[in-house]
């Protein structure tokens, strides 16, 4: 509720105005039985056609405002709606930039997604009808006991048995359908999780001929919600007869008891037909606020979900130093005694790494799979902090810095390379706008990359699909080293993204990469010994540990780890190389 209140203060202007206007709506919607009873009384039964057409132009000109007044009203509330719907997503999206990458993750994209669409759609929707449909019941209902107390105080009991009756079993409605239109929101998360996984994983399924299986799973959990769904439909099939049933029972006794006091002398024949409009128009505003009341519960819960997220506290908190770096640094970061550890593991996934990166030279990482390379570009680009030791940057410790400075001294490849869609040049220019096109070629023909891109009809403007899915493997990796290299970096971090590139590829791009990365440090993640063997110091992890640092021919004598590493691709020995 947090969000909302303070969404209301920024908007209290139109929401006072809202509440005007509902006001006289409600004003407006009752004086047209006061005036159809005036109608009746002064003008039919006195036989009096001028009371008539008086009586019936105020009619006219009050139905016209409350329409008019009715449609600001909705405008109003849509606008608000819509607004509230904008500041949850803005809020949204900056703390998901804000948090760190692991807290994200934490979260995971299918929920994450969920919270940014499907929740803020249901807040939006909810709020705005609570707010044409709630807002005015309590004031339409108040009103009109007010004004069947004002022309028969004989009568009143009869509008508040009918909207007592009638709230007592909504009520009943509601507090049965509020677990359950929980429910729904929870199943909504799971149906957008397998969904997600069934879309993007169509390629594995069908490859695996498991699309029966997937069927089954999918037809699970959408059963599962038809049913929450059929269970909430059938609470409501409920509560239409209820209020048919309650108005017709106050129509009768309004009628006759109404009848038996006209003939009485106590209470004028349109005075019945004003109080049975007054009824009619309490039970109709309440039954819509119950519709509404039941959603209330499933917006609240969308809303809880939002400030789950927002009320996260940021993990990593930006240092206000400055990088104190000149052009003859040698030392660009090291890592001193680090060890790191994921949210939720009980053992570190890095522990005890020290070594240093130097300009114009190249660190390669080797390892097994899971011994902690790419983890070691994690805690350097500062996704998640380490849980002991240190990471400097020019001496700095990067935690003293802001993250905007830290990640730009450094350019990465990931493993896999993920595209965004756009075009050639967009992707290329992702990480420096500004580029020119001669630095933007020069980094496509350092990675490879430049005689297919120029082969293609559009060149550079050729669009790139969602995840680069028009382009091949290794097509994909030439375009993700391109985009780093066209960032200006202290720093260039390739994470084993060499992989889909043929030997001689790798070899040539490794010869361009040299010649073009000298200013810079270079660490390369790499699984093939061809790919590391002439860096200036290798790296060698082994479950989280490093267990060998040093030139290849070094290593080749004193690491047992690096040779078999070595040994497994037939260069085992120092005769090999
Ligand atoms: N987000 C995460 N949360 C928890 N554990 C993780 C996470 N990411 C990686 N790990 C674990 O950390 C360990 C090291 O992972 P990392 O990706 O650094 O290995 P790697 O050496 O790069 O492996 P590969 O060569 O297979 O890419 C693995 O055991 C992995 O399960």
């Amino acid at each position: 509720m947090k969000q909302l209140q303070l969404f209301y203060k920024e908007e209290r202007r139109f929401f006072f105005s809202l509440f005007l206007l509902m006001l006289v709506q409600s004003f407006g919607t009752l004086l047209l039985p006061y005036f159809l009873a005036k109608i009746i009384d002064e003008g039919i039964l006195k036989v009096d056609t001028t009371a008539i057409w008086h009586n019936g132009w105020w009619m006219f000109a009050i139905a016209i405002g409350t329409v008019i007044v009715s449609v600001g009203g909705s405008y109003l509330s849509a606008h608000l709606s819509g607004k509230f719907g904008h500041f949850l997503r803005m809020r949204l999206f900056k703390k998901t930039q804000e948090l760190s990458v692991s807290a994200v993750d934490g979260y995971g994209t299918p929920t994450l997604l969920a919270r940014t669409t499907s929740d803020i759609n249901n807040i939006q929707q909810i709020l705005m009808m609570a707010l044409q449909m709630i807002l005015p019941a309590p004031m339409i209902v108040a009103a009109s006991i007010f004004l069947t107390g004002t022309v028969s105080l004989r009568m009143i009991w009869v509008p508040i048995v009918a909207i007592l009756c009638f709230s007592l079993i909504a009520y009943g409605v509601i507090r049965k359908a509020i677990p359950l239109s929980q429910i729904t929101q929870k199943l909504v998360d799971k149906m957008m999780r397998i969904l997600r996984e069934t879309f993007t994983g169509a390629r594995v399924i069908r490859a695996f001929d498991k699309a029966a299986y997937e069927k089954a799973r999918t037809d699970q959990t959408l059963t599962e919600y038809a049913k929450t769904m059929i269970q909430v439909n059938r609470l409501f099939a409920v509560l239409n007869p209820t209020v048919n049933l309650v108005m017709g029972l106050s129509i009768s006794t309004i009628l006759v008891y109404g009848g038996y006091q006209s003939l009485q002398g106590h209470l004028a024949i349109g005075s019945i037909t004003a109080i049975i409009e007054y009824t009619i128009l309490s039970l109709w505003f309440l039954t819509m606020a119950a519709m509404v009341i039941v959603m209330v519960p499933k917006g609240l819960t969308s809303l809880q979900r939002i400030e789950e997220v927002l009320e996260e506290p940021i993990d990593l908190i930006d240092g206000d130093q400055t990088l104190n770096k000149t052009a003859e640094s040698e030392t660009i970061a090291a890592f001193n005694q680090v060890q790191f550890t994921y949210e939720g593991a009980e053992e570190p996934v890095l522990e005890d790494i020290s070594f240093e990166i130097h300009r114009g030279k190249t660190t390669a990482i080797v390892g097994g799979t899971g011994s902690g390379k790419s983890t070691i570009a994690k805690a350097l680009l500062r996704f998640k902090d380490v849980t002991a030791g240190s990471i400097t940057l020019f001496d700095r410790n990067i935690k003293e810095i802001s993250q905007a400075e830290l990640r730009d001294q450094i350019s990465y490849v990931p493993q896999k390379a993920l595209l965004l869609s756009g075009t050639i040049q967009e992707t290329l220019r992702f990480g420096n706008r500004p580029a020119t096109h001669e630095a933007m070629a020069k980094a496509a023909e350092v990675a490879q990359a430049k005689s297919f891109i120029e082969g293609l009809p559009e060149g550079y403007e050729s669009p790139v699909a969602q995840k680069g899915s028009n382009f091949s493997g290794g097509q994909k990796q030439r375009l993700s080293i391109a985009r780093a290299l066209t960032k200006p970096a202290e720093i260039y971090f390739f994470d084993d993204s060499f992989s889909a590139l043929d030997y001689q590829t790798d070899a040539n791009l490794r010869r361009a990469l040299k010649e073009y990365t000298k200013h810079a440090a270079v660490i390369i993640v790499a699984q093939r010994v061809s790919t590391v063997k002439n860096a200036d110091q290798i790296i060698v992890l082994d479950n989280g540990k490093m267990v060998g640092k040093g030139t290849h021919e070094e290593l080749l004598r004193n690491c047992q780890t690096y040779q078999e590493f070595a040994s497994s691709q037939g260069m085992g020995g120092m005769k090999d190389e």
